[in-house]
């Protein structure tokens, strides 16, 4: 019989008109590995913000050891043993790797900081986790991956008995979601109960013991699977509230031949390396590979944004020019950028301010602001990504990870295309909305033939929606893969250069 380590009892948390958790419960056992599941905005970083005392709950109890606590912040709950990685990074970006793993745990060795016994326990974490990083790197040297690795390591050294992961994946690629749960396996032997959050499925289905799932702001299953079978569809089902089977028929192709977009010769300094392709009217062309093998900045690259640029380009048979954002915007091009936190949003801004920013830089009479047909597009875009708000002049701050995602790619929706460049669009974003947001893109592209360059770092998304795919390797395509060729294993085996 598991032993109990945590229980949340009718959780009930609200900011201002908004419900986050009406009655939240969950249960974590020693050396097991709990799913915390549910849509985007479903009250999961809630509940495991107010168990380690980032908010405190409305109403409810939280029993931790067999004892009632109500932590005031996340180190009274660090001291009792419960650590969070949180979705947003908290890492100090001038401070080495080493240095931000011990920050604020650090230990004395006389009246000096024990900067050794430090080092080591970095090195004996990450050895692990990321055995090739350099602890002595600056924060602001490493990549997302890595930044994610780091935050983790954080929490693993201050040895916790509960260990919360909220979206701890999202950032990774797929080796290094592995050498995690590797380590996550080593925590559980040592008892330590984890909280796992993903949207990615296949990783609850491979790494946890029990998933519980909400749905606006409460708990509506408990699947244990000791005793019920590991069933996707069924946890799906719990989680958007419908009973149909979530449609994994592929697309059908209907691409002409007809070339809109012809690259020939790309190269940017040392990242980009000869890179030729053709994009057909109607397509959706995938680039994948591990990540950072050059994919963001061959968006960054198509979508004008390096002026050293090198390349032989045409859009419908014209020579163009790719140096600068205004000539591919001029000529149909258009970047969705992926990450919300480096790329998209005003974060105190409202959601429909949000929305209509990159429309004011292409009013064609600045004083006259259509603001009424702005806001019905805005309320529009809202229903067709489902995102939660309460309306569309809440600050984008208030929403939910998932959510401020959807703003970011929704912004960019109702414009005119020829090609629209998608960077990880769906990075974040459960599992129904993902797949709205994915099937209204298949239907402007079947509607208005446009065309679409996708870039995801989940391979799910490359294989249920792309007619091709390029893979990418050290900045140059090293596989092309089209039809029946396109599944998981293709896609791994290529990318790791050993097909
Ligand atoms: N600080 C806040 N102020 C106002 N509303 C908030 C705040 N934090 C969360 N909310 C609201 O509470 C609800 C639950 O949000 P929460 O972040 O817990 O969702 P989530 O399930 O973690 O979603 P995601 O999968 O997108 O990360 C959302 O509607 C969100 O807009």
């Amino acid at each position: 019989m598991a032993v109990l380590v945590l229980e949340a009892k009718g959780i009930k948390k609200r900011f201002g008109g908004v419900v986050a958790l009406s009655d939240g419960n969950l249960r974590c056992y020693q050396g097991r590995i709990t799913g915390l599941l549910g849509a985007n905005g479903s009250g999961k970083s809630t509940i495991s913000k107010i168990i380690t005392g980032v908010y405190s709950a409305d109403e409810g109890e939280i029993i931790y050891n067999g004892k009632s606590v109500k932590y005031r912040n996340p180190s009274e709950a660090r001291k009792d043993g419960i650590s969070m990685v949180f979705q947003n990074l908290s890492l100090v970006p001038d401070l080495t790797v080493w240095q931000n793993i011990v920050l604020g745990a650090e230990q004395k060795n006389g009246i000096f900081l024990d900067n050794i016994h430090a080092k080591e326990l970095s090195k004996k974490i990450l050895s692990q986790l990321l055995p090739d990083l350099d602890i002595n790197k600056k924060i602001s040297e490493l990549n997302p991956g890595e930044m994610q690795i780091v935050e983790i390591a954080k929490a693993i050294s201050e040895d916790p008995k509960l260990l919360i992961l909220d979206e701890p994946t999202a950032a990774l690629e797929q080796a290094q979601v592995k050498s995690l749960f590797i380590s996550m396996k080593s925590l559980a032997q040592k008892g330590v109960a984890m909280i796992f959050t993903s949207h990615r499925l296949w990783e609850v289905m491979e790494i946890c013991d029990d998933v519980t799932i909400f749905r606006n702001g409460e708990n509506v299953a408990n699947i244990d699977f000791a005793e019920d079978e590991r069933d996707p569809e069924r946890i799906v089902s719990y989680i958007t509230g419908e009973t149909q089977k979530v449609s994994s028929e592929k697309k059908v192709s209907e691409n002409t031949n007809e070339v809109v977009l012809r690259i020939n010769n790309l190269n940017y300094g040392k990242i980009l390396k000869d890179i030729s392709f053709d994009l057909k009217k109607g397509e959706i062309l995938g680039i994948g590979g591990l990540a950072g093998q050059g994919q963001h900045e061959l968006m960054l690259a198509l979508a004008g944004s390096f002026p050293g640029l090198r390349c032989e380009a045409t859009i419908m048979d014209k020579k163009i020019r790719l140096n600068k954002p205004a000539n591919a915007i001029k000529n149909g091009i258009l970047l969705v950028p992926g990450d919300k936190h480096l790329e998209g949003l005003f974060l105190n801004h409202s959601v429909f301010d949000n929305m209509i920013f990159p429309k004011m830089g292409n009013q064609k009479h600045p004083l006259f602001v259509p603001f009424k047909k702005y806001r019905n597009e805005c309320e529009q875009v809202i229903d067709v990504l489902s995102i939660k708000t309460s309306n569309i002049d809440m600050p984008v701050e208030t929403l939910s990870g998932g959510n401020q995602q959807k703003v970011v790619v929704g912004k960019w929706l109702s414009f005119d295309t020829n090609v629209l460049l998608l960077a990880d669009p769906a990075k974040g974003v459960d599992v129904g909305a993902k797949r709205d947001l994915y099937q209204f893109i298949v239907n402007q592209v079947r509607d208005t033939k446009m065309s679409v360059i996708l870039y995801a770092s989940d391979n799910e998304e490359l294989i249920q929606y792309c007619d091709r795919i390029l893979i990418m390797y050290e900045g140059q395509i090293v596989a092309t893969l089209e039809g029946d060729e396109i599944t998981d294993e293709a896609i791994v085996a290529s990318s790791m250069r050993i097909k």
